[in-house]
């Protein structure tokens, strides 16, 4: 990219005039799943599936070979208003974990044969307190998108979107509350737990953000420097990526998806090579999935974070390849097509 102008100029271009899917390939597997030896229809979601891998990786014949997990990690300056029951540590400690093999992200990457990077995203500087500031500057932001780009320079064909950050699922919330509008109340649930007194200060947080900022919240971006944090920069970053490389996405939870509703708000077809895992059980999740239109593949009660429900979506999408690419046709297996 070059960079000219203000930090943000060069995404807005790129959010601007991001690729469109291959709809070529994405006929060609139609075509094949119509011969394939099943009822019609019968694989249900999993035919769009092997439809939407086609589309975003421009592969007639779609491979997940490479299925990677990416976590962003960052620390959140409103966590000083006591909005977590946990404390901001937990997050540089829970980054060892995943680097232990402890944590269950590492468990879910064992079972589906899935890659785990964690991306710590200076842990040590906490983004300023959304009720009191913005949380970055225009140059951080930018910085941290850009360094959230990097999360694919490995190689893969599958990327699975998540995050650690005690407090973001305030952040979540108020950058919810700041795009939709609605209540605080509506956007901020319990997270890793809050009720009670934690929760009213959580409330309160968001509404404050949002009070404070409300007069810049227009333009998409603004709206993330000054009420995101770090791993929500990256993860907008890393999504954009992953398009520009014809690179599928899956997004996990209530968290990693305020991060594409961002991108959403800035171009409504940002998010299209994103396949949204499940809806957490953080209340916000399914209102916000409502308002991008979007479907989750499950609902687990799930509401951990770090990638795990994005993990478990990546075994049903290799199951879904698979399926498509392995199966025999009516024709070569012998087996005798519809008599009515
Ligand atoms: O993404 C979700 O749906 C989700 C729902 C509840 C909790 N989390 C995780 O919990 C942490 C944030 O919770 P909290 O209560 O500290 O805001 C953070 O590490 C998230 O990954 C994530
Ligand atoms: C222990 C713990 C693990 C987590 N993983 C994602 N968010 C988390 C929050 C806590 C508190």
């Amino acid at each position: 990219m070059t960079t000219t102008g203000l930090p943000f100029d060069d995404f807005r271009e790129l959010i601007r005039n991001l690729p469109g899917p291959d709809e070529r390939a994405a006929q060609a597997v139609r075509e094949r799943d119509a011969v394939l030896t099943k009822p019609a229809g019968s694989l249900g979601r999993l035919e769009e599936i092997a439809v939407w891998l086609a589309a975003w990786t421009g592969r007639a014949k779609p491979q997940v070979t490479r299925p990677l997990v990416a976590v962003f990690a960052g620390n959140h300056g409103v966590t000083a208003k006591g909005v977590s029951p946990y404390p901001s540590s937990v997050t540089a400690q829970m980054v060892e974990n995943f680097a232990a093999g402890g944590a269950a992200i590492n468990q879910m990457c064992i079972a589906y044969d899935l890659g785990l990077k964690v991306f710590d995203l200076a842990l040590d500087f906490p983004t300023g307190d959304i009720t009191e500031e913005a949380a970055m500057d225009e140059k951080t932001c930018a910085a941290t998108m850009a360094f959230g780009m990097e999360a694919i320079a490995g190689g893969t064909d599958l990327l699975c979107i998540g995050e650690m950050g005690i407090g973001n699922t305030t952040i979540a919330a108020a950058i919810c509350h700041g795009l939709y509008g609605g209540t605080a109340e509506e956007w901020a649930g319990p997270g890793t737990g809050a009720n009670g007194e934690v929760l009213k200060r959580k409330v309160a947080a968001v509404r404050a953000a949002v009070g404070l900022h409300r007069s810049h919240l227009k333009d998409p971006l603004e709206l993330m420097r000054r009420l995101g944090g770090r791993e929500i920069a990256a993860m907008a970053g890393a999504i954009l990526a992953a398009r520009m490389e014809k690179v599928p996405v899956i997004i996990d939870g209530y968290v990693a998806t305020s991060a594409a509703a961002i991108l959403h708000a800035a171009n409504p077809a940002a998010i299209d090579h994103c396949l949204f895992a499940h809806v957490s059980a953080e209340p916000g999740h399914r209102r916000v999935l409502e308002k991008l239109g979007k479907k989750p593949l499950l609902d687990l009660d799930m509401r951990l974070g770090e990638g795990t429900g994005a993990a478990l979506a990546a075994g049903i999408v290799k199951a879904a390849a698979l399926c498509h690419t392995g199966m025999a046709t009516f024709e070569q297996a012998g087996v005798s097509g519809k008599a009515n």
